[in-house]
Order: structure tokens, then sequence, then C-alpha cells
């Protein structure tokens, strides 16, 4: 085969135990990497005999064999990210180091297995040290659930979110260059909140928790689903949210299974795939370029001139909108649904994306690009869970604080407005070009203006000059017109002629 048709597959190898119930370890690993679309090779360092009720066994490798494995694998496969899990002694930890120097990866991801949920404890105490001064320093993020994070600083209690803040900073101490404490375990806690920290700043990320008795090997899942996405090339951030998504997806979708008498079952990581493979094994594909002429329908201004939506939607993208948001506050659901079904199919061949306002459900059924959401609609966080990686999700932002927290909920773009007053929306408050600046300035995602931007005034708002700031959103200055193709041409062009270097 030509060297040009060789596909590099993302390659994640784990080193880890095997489970024999096959909810965690290896297993898991093996299986989150396939949800995720991503190649695992293997290296076992440790059989387990354990089942749902408990660990009954341990039989290690030896150190030599674990070596020989990594060997095999390392010299020759391109790994691109290693995932670390249960490692039961120190020798194995200092065989996994050598052979990372030996042969370096892109990234190390290490879940320090330490104790497994039933208690048992999957690794010998002296491990400790070794982990803390040998391999956290080599690792790009550590996972440690709280007793893991727990046991690395000493054995600090560990109860609230505030105590999970101060941990994945003393534990950052250590050498990680990032740091996830799990909170899979915290009590009284109705959502599922996660600390990371990359060494500047501390985010809570929050999900919804899912009541289930088919938790066994969240943990493992997580972090290869974390090197899963790294292997693909996504930022460590990105990495962990979307990884964060599959986990309670993948808990949701498999609450009521029945496998095993013991308390902790397994849940199926591919099960939700069966239903949706595309959505979580595609590579999350969003180019905010196409946020520079952004087309938001109006269901009044099209009866007004007589338009359809399917006509408007056509004339938007023949004049040059890079992507539409269909909004109708008053649609019947099913009407919405065939709406957004009518305009996919025009805008799916232009490479356009359809988004749909507010309503998450009529993005599911419509098999829509995404959704954008308002302060006051469905949280990012829960549009991203049922969604999955794969759409769009913009949040309606005014302050930093609000863009902020869009970023940690796993949005991919903020629009920011009111910019100038509107009739499209009443009693809005407007923020003016200083508060557009001000979000741009500190968003870590790519925005959009919104508000009252038309021909006359659309290039006082690009010229703020601020990298991250994409484009404007229009809704009367294309559809209060009798031919939107032709405004829609006039704004594009206008866009199109500020300077790059103000863009
Ligand atoms: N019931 C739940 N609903 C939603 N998310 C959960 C639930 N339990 C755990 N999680 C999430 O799963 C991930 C793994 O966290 P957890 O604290 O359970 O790890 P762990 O104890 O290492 O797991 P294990 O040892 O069973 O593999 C975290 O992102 C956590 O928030
Ligand atoms: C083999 C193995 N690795 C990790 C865990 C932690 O869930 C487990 N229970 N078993
Ligand atoms: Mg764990």
């Amino acid at each position: 085969m030509a060297a040009e048709a060789r596909r590099k597959v993302p390659h994640v190898l784990t080193v880890a135990g095997s489970d024999s119930g096959a909810g965690a370890g290896i297993q898991a690993d093996i299986k989150a990497c396939a949800a995720a679309g991503v190649y695992c090779s293997s290296v076992v360092t440790a059989l387990t005999a354990q089942n749902t009720v408990g660990v009954q066994g341990i039989h290690p490798v030896p150190e030599d064999f674990v070596a020989e494995q990594l060997r095999s694998v390392l010299s020759d496969m391109e790994v691109d990210v290693v995932k670390a899990g249960m490692l039961h002694s120190g020798s194995v930890v200092e065989v996994l180091c050598s052979s990372l120097k030996e042969f370096p990866v892109r990234a190390l991801v290490v879940d320090p297995v330490m104790v497994s949920t039933s208690g048992d404890m999957l690794s010998a105490p002296s491990t400790l040290a070794v982990y803390c001064n040998k391999l956290l320093p080599l690792a790009d993020i550590v996972t440690p659930n709280l007793k893991e994070a727990s046991a690395l600083l000493g054995g600090c209690s560990l109860k609230t979110v505030a105590d999970m803040r101060s941990a994945a900073k003393l534990i950052h101490n250590l050498g990680p260059r990032n740091v996830l404490v799990k909170g899979g375990d915290l009590a009284d806690s109705s959502d599922a909140v996660d600390v990371f920290y990359d060494g500047e700043e501390c985010h809570e990320l929050h999900g919804s928790r899912v009541i289930t008795r088919n938790t066994h090997g969240t943990g493992c899942t997580l972090a290869s689903y974390i090197a899963a996405e790294l292997a693909k090339g996504s930022p460590m951030m990105q990495a962990v949210q979307t990884a964060k998504s599959f986990v309670e997806s993948a808990l949701c979708y498999s609450k009521d299974l029945i496998i095993g008498n013991g308390l902790q079952g397994p849940f199926d990581h591919l099960m939700k795939l069966k239903n949706h493979v595309s959505s979580f094994a595609q590579k999350p594909l969003f180019n905010p370029d196409c946020l520079l002429l952004y087309a938001v329908t109006d269901s009044g201004m099209n009866k007004k001139w007589g338009h359809s939506i399917t006509d408007a939607v056509k004339a938007a993208i023949e004049g040059g909108a890079t992507i539409i948001q269909l909004r109708d506050k008053e649609a019947e659901t099913r009407d919405f649904v065939e709406a957004a079904r009518s305009c996919i199919a025009i805008c799916r061949p232009c490479g356009v994306p359809l988004l749909v306002n507010d309503r998450v459900d009529v993005a599911l059924a419509s098999d829509a690009d995404g959704v954008h959401v308002g302060q006051s609609d469905m949280p990012a966080h829960l549009a991203r869970s049922l969604l999955g990686p794969g759409k769009i999700i913009g949040v309606s932002c005014k302050t930093p604080a609000q863009a902020e927290q869009a970023w940690a909920d796993g949005a991919n773009y903020i629009g920011c407005g009111g910019v100038f007053p509107t009739n499209t929306k009443a009693n809005n408050l407007t923020v003016g070009l200083d508060g557009l600046r001000a979000v741009c300035m500190t968003s870590k995602l790519p925005v959009v203006a919104i508000g009252g931007i038309g021909p006359g005034n659309c290039r006082s708002v690009m010229e703020i000059s601020v990298p991250n700031l994409k484009g404007v959103a229009v809704v009367s200055a294309l559809f209060d017109r009798e031919c939107i193709a032709t405004e829609a041409r006039r704004l594009r062009s206008i866009l199109l002629d500020v300077p790059l270097t103000a863009q």
C-alpha cells in the first residue's frame, strides 16, 4: 500500500489490571476507547478475580513480563497516549517510568488506582512513594477519586468541593501538569462534581448524578476516554469534558441493567453506541469561522413578508450566511421538527450548520447540528450530555462570568449581546461595544456578537479587534427585508472587508 494511503489511527495503550467482571480495568479501558473510536492496545499488570461483590483474588504479572509487554507495544505500534491504571507494586511503576523514558509518547494519563470501590486494595502501600516521586512528574493528568486524592496527600480527609479544590492544588505540586479530583463518591451531592486544576485555574465540572448501582469502572472509563480524546488531538480541558459527558451518558443508558448480584454493577460502554454510533465516535467538528455571518430566523418576520422558512433559509445561504439558527418561540413541536428537517436538507449540502434555538428535543429529533441556549434555557452541560460531543452548542452570555461557565459546561461558542438596542427582543439589556469587548477578552470560546446589528454598524463591531470575535448574528437585518439574499450579500461583503488583523 502506498505510504500516503495508510491511515494513522489514534492509539491509546492502557497499562492496567484485568477485571474478570469486565466493568473496570483493562476491559473498561478497551471498551471506552472503542466507544471513542480509538485503537487500544493493552499491557496487563495483574489479573484480578473480581465481580460485582468485590475482589476475590489478585495474581500479579512479574515486572519483567510487564516490561516485555511494554517493549513489544511501544517499540512497534506508534502509541499516542499511555493510560496507566492498576500498578500493583513500586517496581511495576518503575518499569513503566523507564519504558516511557525509552519510548516517549504524546501524553500520559495516570489513574492512581489504589483501592477498588468495594474497598479492596489494588496496590501495595509501598507503591505510593514511587507514584509520587517518579510517575506523577511524568503525567499530563492524574485522576484520583476522593480516597486516592487523600492517600496521595498523606491521608487528609476530603468531604466538600472546597476540600477537592485544595487537594487538586496540592496534588499539582507533586508534578503532574493537570489534576482532576473526581467526586463520584462525594456524599450528599446531587450533582456529580469533579474539580479540574491546570496549574493556573481551578474549575468545577458539574454533571448530573445518575441514580444507579451500575457505577463500577467509572474511573477507569473516564481516564481512558480522556486518553482517547487526547489521542485524537483534543486539548486537555475538552478531553476531560467529553469524557465526563460520555461516562454520564453511558451510566444513564445502562442504569437499569442487571448484571451480577453484588452492590456495584458494571455499565455497558457500547450500548449507547448501538443507538448513536456517529455521535460519540466522531471527533467534535466545529469551525469557529462559520460564525462570520450568523443568520437567526424569525417566524413573525417571515409571515410578514410571505416567506416560507425554507425559502428564507435558502435565500440567506445564497447571500452567504455561514450558519443558520432556527428561532421560533411559538411553533408546535411537530411543526418545528418538520421545519428543522426541511432546513437541514437545504443547509447540509452547502456545508452550513443548522442550529435550533432553545429546543434540545427538536435538535435531537431532527438531527440538527446543534442548539443555541440562553441563560434561562437548559444548562449547556445537560444539553451536551444529551446531544453528545459531536454537536455544536452556543450559549448567550452578557458577562465574563457567564462566558466562563459556558466554557466549563462544554459549549462551543458564545453569543454576546444585545450589543445595540433591538426590537426583536423586548426588554433586553444591552451590553454595548465595551461589554462585548469585556466578554471577548476573557472568553476562552469564540464569540459572535448579536443585537441590533446591521450593515450600518457591523463594521464598528468587528473593528473592536479582539481575535476571538468571529462574526455577527443578525435577525431583522436579514429577515425583516424583502430580499434576504441581497441583504446577506451586503453584510457579507462588509464583514469580509474588515482587515484581517481586526478580526
Ligand atoms: N452516579 C453517577 N452519575 C454521574 N456521574 C458519575 C456517577 N458516579 C461517578 N460519576 C462520574 O464518573 C467519573 C469517575 O468518578 P469516580 O469518583 O466514580 O471514580 P472512581 O472511584 O475512580 O471509579 P471506579 O474506581 O469505580 O472506577 C467522574 O467524572 C464522576 O463525576
Ligand atoms: C483491575 C481493576 N482496575 C481498576 C479498578 C478500579 O475501579 C478495579 N476495580 N479493577
Ligand atoms: Mg478509581
